[in-house]
């Protein structure tokens, strides 16, 4: 049978929003600590047995994140046509880092952005034979 390895990371980052369009109280502007979760699936090691340095997905992670570190997010240029929702924060990160790391036996497999402790987003990637 063949095995798949998985690596996960968190980070998070402090940032303001407002959701257009929300009818409630989410449209008005407020602000959210979110903690992020990245998971990598693949289906080989490298020759040092891993399949991505932890260290490798955090700093590249973070540095991302300090795009959106204590700003508004509906004036980041990712979002200026679509609301920063969890979902769309989600898929901006796995789409960055997705470019970043995706191979031919590894891959971003998907983003989770909290913005509580209760209530979370997810956004998955779709691989298709041929993606790399
Ligand atoms: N699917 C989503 N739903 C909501 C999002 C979102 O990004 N995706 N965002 C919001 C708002 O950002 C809001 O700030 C958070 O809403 P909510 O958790 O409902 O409100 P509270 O933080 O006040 O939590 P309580 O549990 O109600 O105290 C809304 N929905
Ligand atoms: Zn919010």
């Amino acid at each position: 049978m063949e095995g798949l390895y998985e690596v996960k990371i968190q980070a998070g980052f402090a940032a303001a929003h407002q959701l257009r369009n929300f009818r409630g109280k989410c449209e008005n502007l407020h602000g959210h600590n979110w903690k992020v979760e990245v998971v990598v699936r693949g289906t080989r090691l490298d020759e040092c047995g891993i399949l991505v340095d932890f260290g490798e997905l955090k700093k590249a992670t973070n540095e991302l994140l300090e795009e959106l570190d204590h700003k508004l997010l509906n004036d980041h240029p990712c979002f200026r046509d679509v609301n920063p929702s969890s979902e769309h924060i989600a898929r901006f990160i796995f789409q960055r880092l997705s470019q970043k790391f995706n191979g031919k036996y590894r891959w971003v497999h998907c983003v989770s952005t909290w913005e509580s402790d209760n209530a979370c987003a997810t956004y998955y990637g779709i691989r298709s034979a041929g993606d790399e």
